[in-house]
């Protein structure tokens, strides 16, 4: 497994692009993550899942390095990466949804997904009042982007609509559209398919399959329903107050009594 590894699906997964070693992060006397290590590999679907309180949500803001955890490292491209500012996450490569959705309800979906090219715009407000060409050429490449990114996602439809009015797995997928705007490497989703109906679901896990596949874009997402990252994701880290109770395979992960005893809510201290 040095260099990657081949899928049942017969995808290439190559060497390690994230490595959290031993990560301990305290929020004042409670502990949300304790001592925990495992790896992301380039073009991996990478899952942390776990009940409810178990440490996902931190995880993911110590991967997207907005958490520094008090103990342990991060490693980036086997560097170790400091606490980032948003645009400095962004132009390392990586992107991001969020659980709860942070679009601009008033803006239309293709004004939002626009936003996801903000690291693409070069010209500043003054040389696009003195070199107008530069900026429209600017304005013309960011769109075309965004206008393929719409139509991959299947989104031409509402292209003009304005976020606020549509329904919540609509908005999911405009949030997604957004992030790969940004044309991330590492693509980290938070719940993505949390509060969705079973067709949106479907529709959700063919899309982040879609986007690895397509892009080969790599994608680390935290999930609290076991059951709809199993058939999505290449290897799955399991978390329980805190504690990784499992790391492998979606099989593995299912056969590990540790991680049943979790779901079904058995304690195991
Ligand atoms: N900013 C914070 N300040 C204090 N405690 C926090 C903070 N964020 C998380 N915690 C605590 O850390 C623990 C882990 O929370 P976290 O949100 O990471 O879990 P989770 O697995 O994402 O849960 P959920 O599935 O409910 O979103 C919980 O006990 C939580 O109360």
């Amino acid at each position: 497994m040095e260099d990657g590894y081949i899928t049942e699906d017969g995808r290439k997964i190559g060497g390690v692009v994230m490595e959290m070693k031993n990560i301990t992060l305290r929020f004042g006397g409670v502990v949300a993550i304790k001592d925990i290590s495992f790896d992301i590999r380039e073009g991996e679907i990478r899952a942390i899942i776990g009940p409810n309180g178990a440490g996902k949500s931190s995880m993911l803001n110590v991967i997207s390095g907005f958490y520094v955890p008090q103990e342990g490292e991060v490693l980036f491209r086997g560097k170790p990466r400091p606490q980032m500012r948003p645009y400095e996450v962004a132009r390392q490569g990586i992107a991001r949804t969020f659980q709860n959705i942070a679009l601009f309800d008033g803006m239309s979906v293709l004004d939002n997904v626009m936003t996801g090219r903000l690291n693409f715009m070069k010209t500043n407000i003054f040389q696009q009042a003195i070199w107008r060409g530069k900026a429209e050429a600017e304005e013309t490449e960011n769109r075309e982007a965004v206008e393929r990114i719409i139509d991959f996602l299947e989104i031409q439809a509402i292209r003009k609509t304005p976020v606020a009015r549509l329904p919540y797995g609509l908005k999911k997928r405009v949030e997604l559209a957004r992030a790969l705007a940004a044309e991330p490497k590492l693509l980290l989703l938070d719940e993505p398919m949390a509060g969705m109906n079973v067709e949106e679901k479907e529709d959700m896990s063919r899309f982040i399959l879609d986007v690895n596949d397509e892009f080969g874009t790599t994608i680390a997402l935290i999930e609290h329903d076991m059951g709809v990252v199993m058939d999505l994701s290449d290897r799955v880290v399991v978390m329980d107050y805190g504690k990784k109770i499992g790391d492998g395979t979606p099989d593995e992960v299912r056969n590990n009594q540790d991680v049943i005893d979790a779901y079904l809510g058995v304690s195991h201290d």
